[in-house]
């Protein structure tokens, strides 16, 4: 596990663009899983910067986004297919016919999410996947007391993530309870991992997933077993870490 820290949510979108601009750099063909929510947003908007200047390219590129609310269709403006298309894709010249993102309008769910998981090992399995954490410490939508071993299924979402996450909607009424989300096993499967944090609210998620014991109630805490996992934090983020400890540990 690699800790990088920076002062702020501007240096963890920059760092962040760079990690996954080089891994496009020496693999064009890259794999890439991308993730939503407020975090990525700067490291999106960074990578666009990025593609304009010249220095990357998406035209061999692939993706696979970590979820999708059940019940909303790519059109609506709520939608993680919507995020994604507005805040990134939309300015690159990435083939959307190598987007992959779950299909939350999907009949059969199992089904969807077992051609999900196919799709991604038929791709030869994901490169390099961005992770962001919510407040209890999920990873895509992998609430605590999760499966590990879950591959990509349908979740039911926590009272917090939908408290959270309210702030997109009009209405707390209005957030999904339900969502297809790639599992933990998906997601360790991923030969590298960066996960990002910005702000004093993760810090508590950001130690849990570094120190406290590997456990389903802290679904991040499983990344202490991936042998390749670098995460991003801004100050706040790591302000409940001992970052003179931390210097001894990993950097
Ligand atoms: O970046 P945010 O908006 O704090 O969200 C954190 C996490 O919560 C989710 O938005 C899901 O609730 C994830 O996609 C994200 O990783």
């Amino acid at each position: 596990m690699r800790i990088i820290c920076v002062d702020d949510y501007d240096q963890m979108s920059k760092k962040a663009a760079n990690i996954v601009a080089s891994q496009m750099i020496l693999k064009p063909n890259s794999v890439l899983g991308f993730a939503t929510g407020s975090t990525p947003l700067g490291m999106y908007k960074q990578l666009i910067k990025t593609y304009e200047d010249g220095h990357i390219d998406f035209e061999e590129v692939t993706t696979f986004n970590l979820d999708e609310y059940c019940g909303l269709s790519k059109k609506n403006d709520k939608s993680y297919y919507y995020y994604m298309y507005e805040n990134f894709f939309r300015y690159v010249n990435i083939d959307m016919k190598k987007v992959n993102i779950p299909n939350g309008m999907a009949k059969d769910i199992n089904k969807e999410s077992l051609a999900y998981e196919r799709k991604i090992r038929s791709c030869g399995g994901i490169d390099l996947q961005v992770l962001g954490i919510g407040r209890n410490g999920h990873i895509g939508f992998n609430e605590p007391d999760i499966k590990f071993e879950a591959l990509t299924h349908m979740v039911k979402l926590d009272e917090q993530t939908i408290q959270d996450n309210s702030r997109f909607f009009d209405s707390i009424k209005d957030v999904p309870t339900k969502a297809i989300s790639m599992g933990i096993k998906t997601i360790m499967h991923a030969k590298k991992i960066m996960l990002l944090a910005s702000g004093k609210e993760k810090a508590e998620a950001i130690y849990g997933a570094i120190y406290r014991k590997i456990t389903p109630e802290l679904p991040a805490s499983v990344l202490q077993l991936h042998p390749d996992v670098v995460f991003v934090v801004d100050k706040e983020a790591a302000s409940k870490l001992d970052l003179e400890k931390l210097k001894e540990e990993y950097l």
